[in-house]
């Protein structure tokens, strides 16, 4: 949880309203931002089935590439004024604790901004909607992942209702906004290997409710799509003990890998998708940190604070070991 982030309490509140009065827009004028492709720079989409079988994630999402280009819908008023703001204030955040990570690792601080040209970094605002769902132990909002960038920032309405959940030591941990006015920040793909697997990315799932709704806004930063190989930082390799195994993966093939032609169509199902390679090689034989799975109560203000949380069972916080608050 990120808190003291300096996002004012009105331009989140304003966000949240304009992505609600999206939602709340006519279904013809939601499908005129249908996405076709993944990297189509607005798209709607729902998994809402008028005939109301085989729906498995009950879930609509508003997804908007933010930058280097921004790109916003042009309805509802003031969608694009907030977005525009509301983007380029997590885009500051998340750049703050990317510095603040490198310094943990033991890294200049501006180390993963130079060398991943964060200047142009890749930024997508993904909005999910999670309506109440009549049978909620048939769906899930959303399936177990991680995301794929280096760092995702979310912000959620206030609800009753707790969904986005956190795999913990096997066992799947509501999060709360424990804090108010407080961001959840989740450890993406990209840092993993960044970070050569000091830092583990977050897997996560989205639950629904019988009578709740939820609504939560993500911005999702990585390295621009194409150009940039993420690799293990140099620095944090020893030949013998923590190789490089990889040649480097770039935000966009991390995101999606284009079908196959048929022939190798065989062994990239027996091998797993790019990203399940990577990070399975990057847990076998990396020395794993002990920075993973925990949230991080931070100010950035001042520094990572050393007041580290530990998530108990109820998705409170307990005292932390101080391990997390390294840097
Ligand atoms: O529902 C949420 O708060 C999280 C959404 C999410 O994890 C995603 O879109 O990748
Ligand atoms: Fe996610």
């Amino acid at each position: 949880m990120v808190v003291n982030h300096g996002v004012p309490e009105d331009l989140q509140r304003r966000m949240i309203e304009a992505y609600s009065d999206f939602f709340d827009m006519k279904d013809e004028e939601k499908q005129r931002y249908n996405g076709e492709r993944i990297f189509d720079p607005i798209a709607y989409n729902t998994s809402f089935s008028r005939t109301g079988t085989e729906v498995l994630y009950w879930r609509d999402t508003l997804t908007t590439k933010v930058h280097p280009t921004f790109h916003s819908p042009d309805q509802p008023q003031n969608f694009r004024l907030s977005s525009e703001e509301f983007a380029r204030q997590t885009r500051e955040i998340t750049k703050q604790l990317l510095g603040a990570i490198c310094e943990s690792l033991g890294l200049e601080k501006n180390r993963m901004e130079s060398s991943l040209s964060l200047e142009c970094c890749y930024q997508t605002m993904l909005a999910s909607l999670y309506p109440p769902c009549p049978q909620p132990d048939l769906a899930l909002g959303l399936p177990p992942h991680s995301d794929s960038g280096l760092l995702t920032l979310i912000m959620q309405s206030r609800s009753s209702f707790s969904g986005l959940q956190v795999q913990h030591c096997g066992k799947w941990v509501p999060v709360q906004p424990i804090l108010p006015n407080s961001f959840c920040i989740f450890v993406s793909d990209l840092l993993q290997i960044f970070s050569n697997g000091k830092f583990k990315s977050v897997v996560h799932r989205g639950m629904v409710d019988k009578r709740s709704s939820r609504l939560s806004v993500a911005s999702l930063i990585g390295p621009p799509l194409e150009g940039v190989l993420v690799s293990p930082a140099h620095e944090l390799v020893e030949a013998e003990t923590k190789p490089d195994a990889y040649g480097g993966i770039t935000y966009e093939l991390i995101i999606y890998q284009p079908p196959q032609p048929p022939h190798h169509h065989t062994r990239a199902r027996k091998r797993g998708s790019i990203k399940s390679r990577v990070l399975l090689s990057m847990s076998r034989e990396m020395a794993v940190g002990s920075m993973s799975r925990e949230m991080i109560v931070v100010d950035v203000t001042g520094h990572v604070t050393e007041d580290a949380c530990r998530l108990d069972e109820r998705g409170g916080c307990v005292s932390g070991d101080g391990r997390a608050g390294e840097g």
